[in-house]
């Protein structure tokens, strides 16, 4: 039987090994619920290979790199349809945990040093007879099937063996299309706004309640939200009005009471009530300690989610971006109160183009009239923060991210700025805390401070938050992220209006009307420009210009590919920057964030910073394939694309499934431990990692689509990458570029 054929799940019938927790472990396949044992001792047709590839046995045997299975002591006879009978779901985790997870963190990984073994009862037998479940991957694939058994209120399960030797490719593409995604989309209701109101970044009395800001002309949202407080008194919803000119003054005044901020709703019937009311659309979050919606992990997340279907979600989010530009002026950074000022990365063109595809393109009027109103506030957004005071250089016509702001980013860890602020606390002989109160409140004047924050705003606009590229300097930098960027919104921007709108759009915001001609010439112009400031042919690198003392810089950053995911560069400029660049950029795990000697020697008193050397980050990986296949160089990303996702499978297999925020490419033990700023986002879990990273949940989704069965096969088996490459016949070099 395929297995894509529809499967079957009935009492009477096999439980697809492969199905949604909810319904794997939901009444139909709960042993107390069943009137005999026999509906679970059945025997399901599937195999344990059966969501791999049929030729994975010989690739296995070629390289001899078959994971252990179990040892089958009762039945082997029926070997790939074996079935565990859990008869007490509690104890059994107890017992796991106790003997396997020696270093007792919750996770049962490769540095735990337990037997590696343990006997499990089968259902065959109602648990009498047992067989070994072995090896880090399956008990830690025990372990978290147990976790969410548990956790959805089971106390005896049936559990395939499939389920805990699923080949880890399909596992986790499995998981992030079925599960992770839902875990990390947010739908705010009344019920549920007060725990998503609430900070966990700021740590202050008043951010203790939990709040939100309404804009001030949204009153049906205001009446939603008071309501949803008077519903729920216990929750302490306090819900505000913000002012119609929000300055940076005000977004200061208001850092110690910070507050979600609303998002696009539209109306519906309440189904209890039947009257008028409001719902809202929904949205990902970029891992499970959020509950706010952020700009570029937004797109990121939305071409993960497009391919695995989701496009409400990815929709919603774009309806949201529509509703912060109309509200707060731009695309937020997140949308928290002290993130007012700020944006981020500006994807929202291409995320829209790629959502009214994927809701029916030029032959739905619903879909046209989607991609009209995003492309409105694009351009919106594009003439008044993108190329406007005080992102734009009047002298280049380049922009920087340069967001307004005032004070201390209090949204950091704290002790962030430990190093920065040492001089100051000395010099006024003041505890941090109080330096930092008298300098928000301007009782202190630094400029020397004002600078530093200046460009600390921008770096964290610039998404890069923090590396050495931008460090004391990013406001002033024009760089090849953000123009590679606003070079594509003016491309598509000529596109829709040459396609949409007769050619002929009249702008409502400001009433000008232009043409695709117009839009083509500033593209033309920035292209020009970005090559006149910022090519090196030497280096094969876009290097970012610096447009306050007026020079190129020399930081070799994995963005100088965001000029062949936009289409700026040339075909000469990209042949160049593949061979002379990207050698300097290519590691064990695929596109560093920056070279080593760029980043420079860290030590105490210059610690790692998560954006630079040797960390590699989802979104740097998805625009340079992209960028590279759409120039020609499809081998080229193919090879970056398995570098990936090795170190991506290696960790999901040696560490409890996890999936992180951002890896450490050059190693490939532990990739996920990653010592800088705050850590990793995704490591800290318990049992079972629910929701992975959303980017880089997109980045294995995307990766896949390179691969083809060999290779998918080769990442089950965690073959590193050069042994990989080694193996491989001429003609299939030819795929990798090699
Ligand atoms: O609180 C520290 C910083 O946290 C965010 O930055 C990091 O997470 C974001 C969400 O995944 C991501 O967009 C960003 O690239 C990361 O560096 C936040 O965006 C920063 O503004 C904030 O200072
Ligand atoms: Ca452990």
């Amino acid at each position: 039987m395929s297995a894509t054929r529809t499967r079957r799940s009935s009492s009477r019938g096999f439980m697809d090994p492969f199905s949604d927790a909810e319904v794997y472990y939901g009444p139909i396949n709960d042993p107390k619920k069943q009137s005999s044992q026999r509906a679970f001792n059945r025997s399901r047709a599937f195999s344990v290979f059966e969501n791999t590839s049929t030729d994975k046995k010989s690739f296995d045997e070629t390289y001899s790199l078959q994971r252990r299975g179990s040892e089958d002591d009762s039945y082997s006879s029926s070997k790939g349809n074996r079935r565990f009978f859990i008869e007490n779901v509690d104890s059994t985790l107890e017992e796991l945990l106790r003997t396997e997870d020696t270093d007792r963190n919750f996770q049962i990984t490769v540095e735990d040093n337990g037997p590696k073994v343990m006997k499990v009862g089968t259902s065959n037998s109602g648990g009498y007879n047992t067989i070994n479940v072995r090896g880090t991957y399956m008990l830690s694939n025990l372990l978290q099937e147990l976790t969410i058994a548990k956790s959805l209120g089971r106390h005896q399960i049936i559990l395939d063996e499939a389920r805990i030797n699923e080949n880890p490719v399909a596992r986790l593409s499995r998981l992030i299309s079925k599960q992770f995604w839902d875990y990390l989309t947010r739908r705010i209701d009344c019920n549920n706004i007060a725990k998503i109101a609430s900070d966990t970044k700021i740590n202050t009395p008043e951010a203790k309640v939990p709040r939100i800001y309404i804009p001030y002309n949204c009153p049906e949202q205001f009446e939603f939200y008071s309501k949803a407080s008077k519903m729920h008194p216990s929750l302490k919803l306090d819900v505000q009005y913000l002012p119609s000119n929000i300055t940076p003054e005000y977004v200061k005044s208001i850092n110690d009471r910070p507050g979600l901020l609303a998002l696009a709703m539209r109306e519906c019937i309440d189904p209890e009530t039947g009257e008028k009311s409001l719902t809202s659309y929904p949205y990902a979050v970029p891992g499970g300690r959020f509950n706010e919606l952020y700009g570029w992990d937004s797109y990121m997340m939305a071409l993960g989610l497009l391919k695995n279907g989701k496009i409400d979600v990815a929709k919603g989010m774009v309806e949201h971006f529509i509703f912060e530009i109309e509200h707060y002026g731009k695309i937020l950074n997140a949308n928290r109160s002290y993130y007012l000022c700020r944006s981020q990365p500006p994807f929202l063109t291409d995320m829209a183009l790629q959502i009214f595809k994927r809701i029916g393109g030029e032959n739905d009027p619903n879909a046209v009239a989607f991609l009209k109103r995003s492309f409105q506030a694009a351009i919106k957004e594009y003439k008044t923060v993108w190329v406007a005071y005080p992102r734009l250089d009047c002298d280049t016509g380049l922009s920087c991210y340069h967001p307004d702001g005032l004070g201390i980013p209090p949204e950091t860890e704290s002790g962030h700025f430990d190093a920065v602020l040492k001089p100051y606390l000395n010099k006024y002989d003041l505890p941090r805390d109080e330096f930092i109160k008298k300098y928000n409140d301007g009782k202190i004047i630094e400029p020397s401070l004002d600078e530093f924050f200046l460009h600390d705003r921008g770096v964290r606009e610039s998404g890069h938050d923090t590396t050495y590229r931008f460090e004391g300097v990013c406001a002033y930098l024009a760089t090849i992220d953000l123009n590679s960027l606003l070079y594509k919104y003016e491309r598509d921007i000529a596109d829709v209006i040459q396609e949409f709108y007769a050619d002929s759009y009249e702008d409502p915001n400001d009433g000008t009307v232009t043409d695709s001609a117009h839009w083509r010439k500033l593209a033309e112009r920035r292209k020009e420009t970005v090559t006149k400031y910022m090519w090196d042919e030497e280096s094969g690198f876009f290097f970012d210009y610096n447009v306050h003392v007026k020079k190129r810089t020399f930081y070799q950053s994995a963005t100088t590919f965001w000029s062949l995911w936009s289409g700026l560069a040339t075909d000469e400029q990209a042949k160049t920057m593949v061979e002379k660049a990207l050698p300097n950029l290519e590691v064990l795990g695929g596109l560093v964030s920056c070279t080593e000697s760029s980043r420079g020697e860290i030590s105490l008193l210059r610690p790692s910073r998560q954006w630079d050397y040797p960390f590699g980050w989802a979104p740097h990986q998805i625009l340079a394939w992209q960028g590279l296949s759409n120039y020609g160089f499809k081998g080229v990303a193919t090879r970056l694309a398995y570098r990936w996702l090795f170190i991506m499978t290696k960790a999901f297999v040696d560490y409890n499934g996890i999936v992180v925020e951002k890896y450490d490419i050059t190693k490939g033990t532990d990739p996920h431990r990653v010592v800088a700023e705050y850590g990793n986002q995704g490591a800290d879990f318990k049992g079972v990692a629910r929701e992975g990273f959303g980017w880089v949940n997109s980045s294995y989704i995307l990766g896949l689509e390179y691969m083809n069965n060999h290779a998918k096969r080769a990442l089950g088996a965690c073959i590193p990458p050069v042994p990989f490459f080694n193996s491989l016949k001429p003609s299939e070099k030819k795929l990798y570029a090699l």
